[in-house]
């Protein structure tokens, strides 16, 4: 069976990234073990200056038609100041929850060899292996009312709403219970139930569907002390379950656990087994189109894609082990050198990762 593989490169450093993650996929395409077709797509800024939206209708239908999609990243300074449903992240958001991506799978992996590249102590790192489950379509992100009012004072103010319903909170959850039964049978439910009643909904749904899952160990934190904690004593976290917007900031934090945020893949499923695949990082503008960026990210996102979409585990499987092998080479992209190491460029990274494979 031939996959539709949609590509959406984005902005900054997104065809930098992407271009390195499709060239692993070909070696996979020209062994005949991927039977693949690709169609190349605009979201974001590109999307906005190709056909002036962020999410042009022709992505729309193109990833409706899709059975996974591979991301770069989106966003940049140039479009910040655009009213907001031009913005590249809107685009982002919207494809989202076009496709009902509701669950987004952060695994945080420090591989050895990376354990110098970590700015935390080795014995605090060592052997990490944790899932973040972030719930990808709801919460503060998305809640109406939102916007900037005018007070009777004549005051501007902001203002955004957190929402979760139910059926919403038990969805993600049961992701989360069936991801841990995978693994260590332990998952922890990240909220802020002593302030939101948003949250004390969040932790009697969590609790609930709990009970369906006997075998797992359910603990519950505050997001500020799950922060502190995941700097403190990362490896006696499992799997992490939460919020849309508590999941972006733990899983950008648990990034430097593992080296760099480079290092982060990350998974969005539905219902069905669709997914939307990217790194978990954004564009950074800071360093595009200086061919410096570390493409592991999106490699080993194309690595879950062809675990979770394609059901393909043994080639995601190799994809691995190839990431695992180049790192064991001392090869390492700027954001992840340490002295003794060999630095490379984006490219020089994918294509090692590409001899790797062979
Ligand atoms: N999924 C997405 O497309 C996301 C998009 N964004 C957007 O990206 C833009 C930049 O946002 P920032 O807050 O700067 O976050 P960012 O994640 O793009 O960058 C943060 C820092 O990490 C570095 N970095 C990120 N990815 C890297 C890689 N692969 N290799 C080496 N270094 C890397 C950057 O150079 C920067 O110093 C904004 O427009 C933001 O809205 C942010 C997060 C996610
Ligand atoms: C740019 C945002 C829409 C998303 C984000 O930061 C993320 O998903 O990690
Ligand atoms: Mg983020």
């Amino acid at each position: 069976m031939t996959h539709k593989i949609l590509i959406l490169p984005g902005d900054g450093i997104g065809p930098e990234i992407i271009a390195e993650a499709v060239k692993v996929l070909d070696v996979f395409r020209a062994e005949g073990s991927l039977q693949a077709e690709y169609e190349y797509a605009h979201l974001g800024g590109a999307g906005y200056d190709a056909a002036g939206h962020p999410y042009p209708e022709e992505t729309r239908k193109l990833a409706s038609e899709s059975d996974a999609i591979l991301l770069g990243a989106v966003g940049g300074p140039q479009y910040d100041t655009l009213p907001r449903e031009f913005r590249p992240e809107k685009g982002l958001l919207t494809i989202r929850t076009d496709l009902g991506l509701f669950a987004n799978l952060r695994p945080a992996i420090l591989y050895d060899e990376l354990a110098d590249a970590s700015t935390l102590k080795n014995e605090v790192v060592a052997g990490l292996d944790l899932m973040i489950v972030r719930e990808l379509n709801h919460g503060i992100y998305f809640g109406q009312p939102r916007g900037i009012r005018v007070l009777e004072n004549g005051e501007r103010q902001g203002y955004n709403t957190a929402t979760y319903s139910e059926s919403q909170i038990e969805r993600i959850a049961r992701v989360a219970f069936a991801t841990a039964m995978k693994r260590n049978k332990r998952l922890c439910s990240v909220d802020k139930y002593n302030v939101l009643e948003v949250s004390e909904l969040w932790r009697e749904v969590v609790c609930r569907v709990g009970q369906a899952f006997p075998e797992v160990e359910l603990s519950h934190m505050y997001i500020d002390n799950a922060a502190m904690q995941l700097i403190r004593a990362p490896k006696q976290f499992d799997v992490i379950v939460t919020s849309n917007m508590f999941g972006d900031i733990l899983s950008d934090e648990a990034a430097m656990l593992t080296g760099s945020i480079g290092m982060l893949p990350s998974a969005s499923l539905n219902a069905s087994a669709v997914g939307m695949y990217e790194p978990s990082h954004g564009s950074a503008p800071d360093i595009a189109g200086q061919g410096i960026a570390n493409p592991l990210a999106t490699i080993l996102s194309a690595a879950m894609m062809l675990r979770y979409s394609l059901q393909l585990p043994e080639l995601a499987a190799r994809i691995e082990a190839a990431v695992e092998a180049v790192l064991r080479q001392k090869l390492r992209t700027a954001d992840i050198y340490v002295s003794g190491c060999e630095k490379v460029s984006t490219a020089q990274m994918g294509s090692a990762v590409m001899a790797a494979l062979k």
